[in-house]
């Protein structure tokens, strides 16, 4: 069975992304996912995601993590395919689509290679000790850290994921390091269980965490640096709701392919 596939990043967090009306891979194969998500055994991605044509969006995504698992909603994930869909031609400039955690928006740069994805809006943040959790389309952990260029995120956010409060559920967890003008961010990723280059729905949630702990409110613009290049994020915050929240960032074909 040849799968035909695609393969993009944005800001370095990649998928595999693969034409579901014109694959042969008609039952979902959650083994096969991973496998085929695995950096020495497969093409190597953080997640798989189907495009599907659907009556009332211009599409609809379907996202997995590296492990094969359904996964939640993911940001990064979500621009990638909206550039694949104006690659495939289903979209021109801008597209109305359906995920996991409801419809979205984006738009796309005259460049093609930048894309602003609407995020859902978010009302609930909560407190666990110093660190902020919310939802965002995914679950966040959020925690400032200091020198977190040399902080070892991996032992660290993966004792916070399985720790007893997350571990049935899983938690992505956000080091964030306050740099003046801009956010640097390392996450450890639920589902990949291992640090990834870059998390839409994390960065996301640590511009909010960051906005409420400085009782920031108004149109909220935020750059964020993480190890696969920048992120923006835009939203408005009256001190309760997060409206009108933009993820915008790169998402870039890198290569087309056939496996087995
Ligand atoms: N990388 C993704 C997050 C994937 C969500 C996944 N790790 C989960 O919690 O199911 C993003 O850009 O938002």
């Amino acid at each position: 069975m040849k799968i035909n596939f695609f393969k993009y990043q944005g800001a370095g967090n990649d998928f595999i992304l693969i034409d579901h009306t014109t694959s042969p891979l008609k039952n979902i194969d959650n083994e096969l996912i991973e496998q085929l998500c695995h950096r020495r055994f497969g093409i190597g991605a953080d997640g798989l995601m189907f495009i599907t044509r659907h009556e009332n969006y211009d599409f609809e995504m379907h996202y997995f993590n590296a492990d094969g698992k359904l996964g939640s909603m993911c940001g990064n994930g979500g621009r990638c395919i909206v550039a694949f869909a104006k690659h495939l031609g289903i979209i021109d400039m801008e597209a109305n689509f359906l995920a996991v955690d409801g419809p979205h928006y984006a738009r796309i740069s005259a460049s093609g290679d930048w894309v602003d994805l609407q995020m859902i809006d978010v009302d609930t943040v909560t407190r666990d000790a110093d660190a902020y959790v919310l939802n965002t389309g995914s679950p966040h952990y959020v925690i400032q850290q200091r020198d977190l260029d040399g902080f070892d995120v991996f032992t660290a956010g993966k004792s916070i994921r399985y720790n007893a409060t997350y571990n049935e559920k899983g938690i992505n967890v956000n080091f964030v390091e306050d740099k003046g003008d801009h956010l640097f961010v390392r996450t450890y990723e639920r589902g990949v269980e291992d640090e990834t280059y870059a998390c839409g729905t994390g960065v996301t949630a640590v511009a909010m965490a960051m906005a409420k702990h400085k009782n920031q409110t108004g149109h909220i613009t935020t750059d964020i640096k993480v190890l696969g290049g920048d992120i923006k994020i835009e939203f408005d915050y009256d001190g309760h709701k997060f409206t009108n929240v933009f993820l915008c960032g790169p998402a870039k074909l890198v290569f087309e392919g056939e496996v087995d």
